[in-house]
């Protein structure tokens, strides 16, 4: 007896001892008390450790345990996290690209999410160490790579072609009736911006076109995170996703060995030329391009849904953008004679029908956001302002004193997460929790549902102007999202021709699967999303139905994309970078 009591003493002490000397490891042997505060250290290096996989992680810290801190570390096994609450330092890090860079963790992700060759991972070091020990004039890897998306001609024919995909569709999106047709929102949407924006990438031989490609790529990117966290914990939880990756590298294969990356846009001809000049093997180059999907659709998808909901279910927000778009919509009439069905009748005179047309020249909308459509423009923001969970991820590269006071050692990470930026009430006001669809416009603008203005919007005081580095939707400073402007431009064309043309409203048992109030809508959480996602998809789906607009019987619409910038900057096809 006596025995057993002194060993689990023994024990007790030891577990003591341990936890004591891993607290003045972490505390005082290997954290520099000018390094940002510790915390999170209840049960050393595991505490963070178990929690870093939930995205209120962060909020959690601000909101219960450490309101004013402006940053903070985190100590994980093998490497330190400083995590920015305050704007000002995320500012301050952005003035230094070079040594708080973007590129070390995304060749890391690349690495591991895509699956790459030795060979490969030595291309990417090799480019990686080029740009950072080159001039100020050397592009980032991913930016030379990326360049066709920059305003230029490239980009245009990329808008042309979505908005061309999207238009050819939305004739049939309410089926024929009046009573229009049921579908879990979500999933359409997912399927005719996925199949739109992938037009405008793939051109004519698009693989997206087909919906086994399609179903592989959204099984492939639900295991990112997954594959993330390592090769072997990604082989452990993620098989389906693996699978699905090694099916559309297939594809991609396929497609380069058909040469019809050369009929594509300027962005696959030149992606594909950047790697195959710098060593990337054709199954390499292929798995790059599956993971590019990645950046193409798992934001662009989920913001266009969001954008919807947020949408249709407020009519007043509806009312305000339908008002606002209507200047740039012409209506023709005209009157066309329509020989008579030779089958059903012997009549030889022929009967005039009068055929209204309407004309939606997109680039208007898109390109000029300060004079057209700001509160579009300004919902959408709001949209991934409330929505969004991206976290921006930054590897330390040397020693740096942030600010002048907070010491970030070299080879540790850097976290921003966007909730934090998006909810402080220093960036956004008191109101910074609630969704506001006019707060990015530039003027307060009415709903205009009793204005004698006729809803169309009217600028009553000028508003403060907000700052632009708590906007985290697209990240920021260098490494801005090069595909903002075509990401924006696909979703406000798609939203654009919902709008303008079609009802949307919840059916009963508006959740997919519990029982919904008729007529409700229900703004879905967002909870299962991983780390990984910057704009998350719905935890559930909703059911919908899509009816024609009063008055849209017999209307034909023709949306076009004429504008953009090519007249502003150079671009087009590049050669290999
Ligand atoms: C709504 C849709 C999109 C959202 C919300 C989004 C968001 C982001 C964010 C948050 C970043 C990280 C930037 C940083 O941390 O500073 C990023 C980077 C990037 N995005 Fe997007 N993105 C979207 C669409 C696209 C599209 C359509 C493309 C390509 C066609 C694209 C290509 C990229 C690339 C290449 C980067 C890396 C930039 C660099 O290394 O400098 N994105 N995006």
């Amino acid at each position: 007896m006596l025995d057993a009591s002194a060993a689990l003493a023994g024990a007790a002490f030891l577990l003591v001892t341990v936890y004591l000397a891993l607290l003045v490891h972490l505390r005082v042997v290997t954290q520099d008390p000018r390094e940002p505060p510790l915390v999170e250290t209840r049960l050393p290096y595991i505490t963070p450790l178990l929690n870093l996989v939930n995205a209120r992680y962060f909020s959690r810290i601000r909101r219960s345990k450490h309101p004013d801190l402006p940053i903070y570390t985190l100590r994980l096994p093998g490497t330190r996290i400083y995590v920015l609450n305050s704007t000002k330092l995320v500012a301050s890090t952005q003035r230094h690209p070079k040594n708080f860079t973007f590129q070390a963790i995304q060749d890391k992700f690349a690495h591991l999410v895509c699956n790459l060759s030795p060979t490969a991972v030595e291309a990417q070091k090799r480019e990686f160490h080029a740009w950072i020990n080159g001039g100020t004039y050397v592009a980032s890897p991913s930016h030379a790579a990326f360049k066709e998306l920059l305003p230029g001609k490239s980009l245009d024919d990329m808008n042309r072609k979505m908005v061309a995909a999207l238009g050819r569709e939305c004739d049939f999106w309410a089926g024929d009736g009046r009573e229009g047709v049921e579908r879990n929102l979500f999933e359409w949407v997912k399927e005719v911006v996925t199949v739109a924006v992938t037009e405008g990438v793939y051109g004519a031989a698009n693989p997206y076109r087909r919906e086994e490609v399609r179903n592989h790529f959204w099984t492939y990117n639900a295991g990112v995170g997954k594959l993330s966290m390592g090769a072997g914990l990604g082989k452990l939880l993620a098989r389906d996703s693996l699978q699905s990756r090694a099916y559309l590298a297939s594809i991609f294969q396929n497609y380069y060995s058909q040469n019809h990356h050369l009929d594509a846009s300027g962005l696959t001809f030149q992606r594909y030329a950047w790697h195959r000049s710098r060593g990337f093997s054709l199954l390499d180059t292929s798995n790059m391009e599956v993971g590019h999907g990645i950046a193409i659709l798992s934001n662009t998808v989920p913001t266009a849904f969001w954008l919807l909901v947020r949408i249709f279910s407020s009519p007043s927000i509806l009312s305000a953008i339908r008002a606002e778009l209507s200047p740039y919509i012409t209506t023709t009439t005209e009157t066309t004679t329509i020989p008579p069905d030779e089958a059903t009748t012997t009549a030889t005179t022929v009967a005039p029908v009068v055929v209204r047309r309407k004309t939606l020249d997109v680039s208007q909308i898109t390109t000029t956001p300060h004079t057209a459509c700001p509160l579009l423009h300004s919902t959408l923001k709001e949209t991934m302002r409330v929505h969004g969970k991206g976290v921006g991820v930054r590897g330390v590269l040397h020693d740096h004193v942030l600010d002048g006071k907070y010491l970030l050692r070299a080879n540790s990470i850097v976290l921003i997460p966007s909730t934090i930026q998006h909810f402080d009430p220093q960036n956004y006001g008191p109101d910074a929790a609630a969704f506001r669809h006019d707060r990015f416009a530039e003027a307060d603008y009415d709903d205009g549902a009793d204005d004698d203005d006729g809803g169309a919007g009217q600028r009553r005081r000028p508003k403060k102007r907000l700052n632009g580095t708590a906007f985290r939707g697209f990240g920021g400073g260098s490494t801005l999202c090069p595909g903002r402007h075509f990401a924006v431009t696909g979703i406000l064309a798609f939203v654009a021709m919902v709008v303008c043309r079609f009802e949307v409203g919840p059916v009963v048992g508006g959740r997919e699967e519990e029982g919904g109030t008729e007529g409700e809508w229900v703004v879905p959480s967002a909870e299962k999303a991983d780390l990984t996602k910057v704009m998350p998809c719905p935890d559930f789906d909703v059911r919908v139905r899509v009816r024609r607009r009063e008055g849209e019987e017999g209307v034909g619409w023709c949306w076009g994309f004429n504008g953009g910038g090519s007249e502003n900057e150079g671009g087009g096809r590049g050669g290999g970078g």
